[in-house]
């Protein structure tokens, strides 16, 4: 039968992603593939939010680390930009190698070691801060060389009143700085406001996120923003945060690096944080939902009229981050070649097209023949099988394509003067131009292939086996269409459908003698494959004794097939 036959694929595709529309975002994921093109070469800076994104806890979110390490290797400048204030930077740098990130120490942007920079900048040389912090934080102001204490326990020993008559305050402090602190306590609470009740001390907060779900649990982990709620509550003063959403990470950035904001984007799966920064900055947006927010809080946000909400309504959303682009590195090279027998170089395209989420129909295929004077048309057909003897489809031979492509076996029938009345009965004019042009496009993957050659029919005895497989109620279509003859309207062809439904209830339908398979053999067969960059790679596979005719330099391929690259 069928070189390869790959009628598994036609009938139980469905497409699994759905993603709902928006009134303001665009959802990558929809983009067609030179939308994604444009989108990807819109920006030359990324900003990415670090945990929800990249990671969850210490998993790497799947597809991460290969978009970003893309967007590297595609020369896009990158920061990774948390607000969690509980890892040094040394100590960041180490989690982005652990992960498989190419991190370099100067593209990690954490909110302890902005808070040191903020403080190194603006805090009384001679003072020292109070911290209601972490160890990490500590870390990174004794790299700048900021006096400070506080960091670690500090647990009420005794009762209310003995701790307030026995509390000693430091007397040189110039600023409070809280972070995320697993020891916050009342003892805490008390020094941080105390000290901030001198309006000449700094209060400093590393971020504000409230709280974290935790994935698949139920539980709600609080953030940062809730400790630093309740020293502001008590301190009676707003502090100023050096973390996303604050527009001070992009001074900081700006001071060594030349962004130009209309060519940056920001990635984040918080709104009020990550989002809100890049809108502040006029970055573009894109948020990833595989962290803290979702579509629907989006789909709420882009209907209400409050500007507050609005501004946490992304510019672009994606269900996660994933390689939906092409790396540079990912061409079509003449030695890389995964075969170089076109027939199995097809197949295994094919196959990652099959396993495609948005590849609905991969065997679809546009089909374009022509009448012997040169008139075209194309249409698609479904690809049933392909390999060496060919790429096969089937249809009704009377049809406009079956017209044109009438192959050999009819000619001959056609010297024979019995058949030449029957047949220009039929066929008022000669049409017949047994050559014919495929190309298949997938956009999910950017790819494209084109077959080119002579078509011949196949074995009356392969059509019927395969008629046979057919469902029912498409083997009594093949009866009741005369494929391309005008009807009168869509009623009485239901009507003849219905009725041959009756008569075939309890027979088998037998193939009509004009549903016929044909095949193209390929001459040439080309494939496409589409670069950021545009610089497409188009690779020809020629049989070896054509390709000598036209005294083209090609590389020696498989099986007599030769290949060369054509300009894009
Ligand atoms: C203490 C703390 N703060 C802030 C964050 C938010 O980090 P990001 O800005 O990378 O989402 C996290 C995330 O794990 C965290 O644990």
């Amino acid at each position: 039968m069928f070189a390869k036959s790959i009628s598994s694929f036609f009938f139980a595709r469905t497409l699994n992603t759905t993603v709902p529309k928006m009134m303001s975002s665009t959802c990558i994921e929809t983009l067609s593939a030179e939308g994604r093109r444009d989108f990807y070469n819109s920006f030359d800076t990324v900003l990415t939010d670090c945990d929800g994104v990249l990671w969850l806890l210490n998993n790497t979110i799947q597809g991460a680390t290969e978009v970003m390490n893309g967007f590297k290797a595609n020369n896009k400048k990158v920061f990774f930009v948390t607000n969690n204030s509980t890892k040094s930077h040394t100590q960041f740098l180490e989690k982005f190698h652990t992960l498989g990130f190419n991190a370099l120490a100067n593209e990690v942007v954490s909110t302890s070691f902005l808070a040191a920079k903020y403080l190194k900048a603006n805090l009384d040389p001679s003072k020292q801060v109070y911290v209601v912090g972490s160890p990490a934080i500590a870390c990174e102001l004794d790299a700048l060389n900021i006096r400070h204490f506080g960091v670690g326990e500090d647990y009420l020993k005794t009762s209310v009143p003995t701790f307030v008559e026995n509390i000693k305050l430091e007397p040189d402090v110039g600023a409070v700085l809280v972070g995320f602190d697993e020891h916050l306590s009342y003892p805490k609470l008390f020094r941080a406001a105390s000290y901030l009740k001198d309006q000449n001390v700094l209060f400093v907060a590393t971020n504000t996120d409230e709280s974290f779900p935790v994935a698949g649990t139920g539980l709600v982990m609080p953030g940062t923003g809730s400790l630093v709620c309740a020293v502001q509550t008590c301190a009676g003063r707003e502090p100023f945060v050096v973390g996303k959403p604050s527009s001070y990470i992009c001074n900081v950035l700006t001071e060594t690096n030349k962004i130009d904001p209309s060519r940056t984007l920001m990635i984040g799966d918080r709104c009020n944080t990550d989002i809100l920064l890049g809108k502040r900055c006029g970055f573009k947006t894109l948020l990833v939902l595989t962290g803290v927010n979702s579509l629907k809080d989006v789909e709420e946000w882009s209907k209400s009229d409050n500007p507050k909400l609005l501004e946490l309504v992304p510019d672009y959303y994606a269900q996660k981050l994933r390689v939906s682009y092409r790396d540079k590195s990912d061409v079509l090279l003449e030695d890389n070649l995964e075969s170089k027998n076109p027939h199995q170089l097809f197949s295994i395209w094919f196959k990652k097209a099959s396993e495609h989420d948005n590849v609905r129909q991969p065997n679809a295929a546009c089909l374009a023949t022509a009448t012997k004077s040169g008139i075209p048309s194309a249409r698609f057909v479904l690809l049933k099988a392909f390999g060496e003897s060919g790429y096969t489809f089937f249809t009704n031979s009377e049809s406009r394509k079956g017209r044109e492509i009438l192959t050999l076996e009819f000619n001959l029938v056609f010297l024979n003067r019995v058949f030449l009345l029957k047949f220009l009965s039929i066929i008022p004019t000669m049409e017949e131009n047994p050559v014919a042009a495929m190309t298949i496009y997938w956009d999910a993957l950017d790819r494209s292939i084109r077959i080119e050659g002579a078509v011949e029919k196949i074995d009356e005895t392969e059509s019927t086996e395969y008629f046979d497989t057919r469902p029912k109620s498409s083997q009594i279509g093949a009866h009741v269409s005369r494929q391309s003859t005008v009807i009168s309207s869509r009623e009485s062809f239901s009507k003849q459908n219905e009725k041959l439904e009756v008569e075939f209830a309890e027979k088998r339908v037998p193939r009509p003698s004009y549903w016929n398979g044909y095949k193209i053999i390929p001459k040439t067969i080309e494939f496409w494959q589409g670069q950021s960059d545009r610089l497409h790679d188009r690779i020809v596979f020629e049989r070896a004794e054509h390709a000598a005719e036209k005294q083209i330099a090609s590389h020696a391929g498989e099986n007599g097939w030769v290949f060369y690259r054509l300009s894009p």
